[in-house]
């Protein structure tokens, strides 16, 4: 095992996992952000946020040459962007034209990948954008990752606070009400997923860069629910994302 550089605090490995997204009012960025706190969950994880603006997409085309070098030598990309008339943000979509370089090298075949949408309406035609996220990394050639978490919200007693409340699997869904400003973006349980999704994707990106070995964290639905009623039941954070 070839190892160039170790986090001493855990002893581990490191790898690095980028969460690259487009937000417009700041409710996808939000999302992200969790995500990222759930990747540094991971020993050796170094985790960034690299953000595509609007301003560097003139005539169309989106450049940021500091963005794609850090992609470049990451082990994990993330992509994630709001559902803007069921598709990609016309911002993120220049982002992923602009890739045609690594594209045509290579660069990102076999990095892991997964995905995320923040969208107002509670469908909204958010799988359209998920969809069209997994394809670019399959075009890309890199390794997919889904949510892998049981479905919620989908009993008598299930509400938002629920993990995967949306009951999405190809990435992760979340939604913001369209009145609320950025500070409410999500659900707890919105929340919640995307550290969990964060975390699986640095674990499991670990046990393909490092053989790292990886224990998968299933979580039965009734423990799910349980999950998702202590959310209710307390303001402070949850003593077990992972459900372990
Ligand atoms: C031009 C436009 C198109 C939108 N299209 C959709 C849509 O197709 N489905 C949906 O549920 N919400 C849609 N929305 C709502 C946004 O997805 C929602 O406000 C989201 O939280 C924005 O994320 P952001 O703050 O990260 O930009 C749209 C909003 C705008 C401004």
């Amino acid at each position: 095992m070839t190892v160039n550089d170790v986090d001493r605090e855990h002893e581990a490995p490191m790898i690095t996992v980028t969460v690259v997204y487009h937000s417009v009012h700041g409710h996808t960025r939000i999302l992200a952000e969790h995500l990222a706190d759930g990747a540094r969950l991971v020993p050796g994880a170094r985790v960034h946020l690299a953000e595509i603006r609007a301003e560097d997409v003139t005539a169309g085309r989106w450049h940021d040459a500091e963005v794609l070098a850090l992609l470049e030598r990451s082990d994990a990309i993330v992509f994630g962007c709001p559902t803007l008339m069921g598709s990609v943000s016309a911002v993120f979509k220049a982002f992923m034209e602009a890739a045609f370089t690594p594209f045509t090298t290579q660069a990102w075949k076999d990095k892991l990948a997964g995905g995320f949408t923040m969208s107002a309406s509670q469908s909204g035609d958010k799988l359209a954008v998920l969809e069209q996220l997994a394809v670019f990394g399959a075009q890309m050639g890199m390794q997919w990752i889904g949510v892998g978490d049981m479905p919620g919200n989908n009993w008598s007693g299930g509400s938002r606070d629920d993990v995967n409340r949306l009951g999405s699997w190809l990435g992760l869904m979340s939604q913001s009400h369209a009145d609320q400003g950025p500070e409410h973006a999500g659900s707890r349980g919105d929340r919640i997923t995307a550290r969990r999704y964060g975390e699986r994707i640095a674990g499991l990106t670990q046990r393909w860069v490092n053989a790292v070995p990886y224990d998968t964290s299933r979580m039965t639905e009734h423990e799910a629910r349980a999950l998702s009623a202590s959310l209710r039941e307390t303001d402070g954070a949850p003593a077990a994302l992972t459900g372990a």
